[in-house]
């Protein structure tokens, strides 16, 4: 049970919940504008922007387990896995821990565990056109991305690009990725992309999964 801090705001506002969970039934995805606490997403930045500055991320690969691989041609983030480490990581953990039960509750998902990490874009990275999971592997079900940039501008580029699940050329919405905004869709159907950024780029990308050890198998977590 998480211990609320006394009268902080949920940082996903509860009003948001069935929109989101209308569109992901509608359509595979979900955007919401201005939907984070903007006070959580403020140290969130701060936190991450420090990380960078120290040092402390490592470079983000492909692959999970054996298959990992560096790919700077396919994404240029450097990542850092939530660890609750901080007070704004622990209420945005708890936040998506409040979605996992409500997405439990409406679609019946068996949603059983979330993992996330910060993930930090320098100026010029990309993140190339991908699905979070693979069919028949089923690990990750839902993806979100919650965004972290104060005052992004116009011409800053690093939008999030998604794309038609029944027709991955087809360009359905595109996310400025401005400290508020959260996405979530389907980690196995819906193809997305994150075109190169000019500015530093902040952004939370997060799973919830099912388990998916089966007859043994070990199922690594990233
Ligand atoms: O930061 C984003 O907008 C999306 C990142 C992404 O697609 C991922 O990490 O899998
Ligand atoms: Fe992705």
């Amino acid at each position: 049970m998480q211990i609320a801090t006394p009268n902080a705001p949920p940082v996903l506002s509860p009003a948001t919940l069935p929109h989101l969970i209308d569109a992901l039934v509608e359509q595979g995805w979900y955007l919401g504008e201005g939907v984070l606490d903007a006070g959580v997403c403020a140290a969130l930045h701060a936190e991450l922007c420090d990380r960078a500055e120290r040092d402390a991320l490592a470079a983000a690969g492909i692959g999970r387990g054996n298959e990992h691989a560096l790919r700077r041609d396919i994404r240029g983030d450097a990542i850092h896995w939530l660890d609750r480490e901080s007070q704004a990581q622990r209420r945005y953990l708890a936040a998506m821990g409040e979605l996992q039960h409500a997405l439990n509750q409406a679609l019946f998902l068996g949603l059983f565990e979330y993992e996330a990490h910060f993930a930090h874009y320098p100026p010029g990275a990309f993140y190339r056109k991908h699905l979070d999971s693979f069919r028949g592997r089923a690990n990750r079900v839902i993806s979100t991305v919650g965004y972290l940039n104060p005052d992004w501008p116009e011409d800053g580029g690093g939008e999030m690009l998604i794309f038609a699940p029944d027709d991955p050329e087809r360009e359905v919405a595109r996310v400025r990725p401005a400290a508020g905004n959260f996405a979530c869709f389907l980690s196995e159907t819906v193809p997305h992309e994150v075109l190169p950024t000019r500015l530093p780029r902040a952004s939370i990308a997060g799973w919830f999964r099912r388990n998916a050890s089966l007859g043994g198998l070990v199922d690594p977590a990233r």
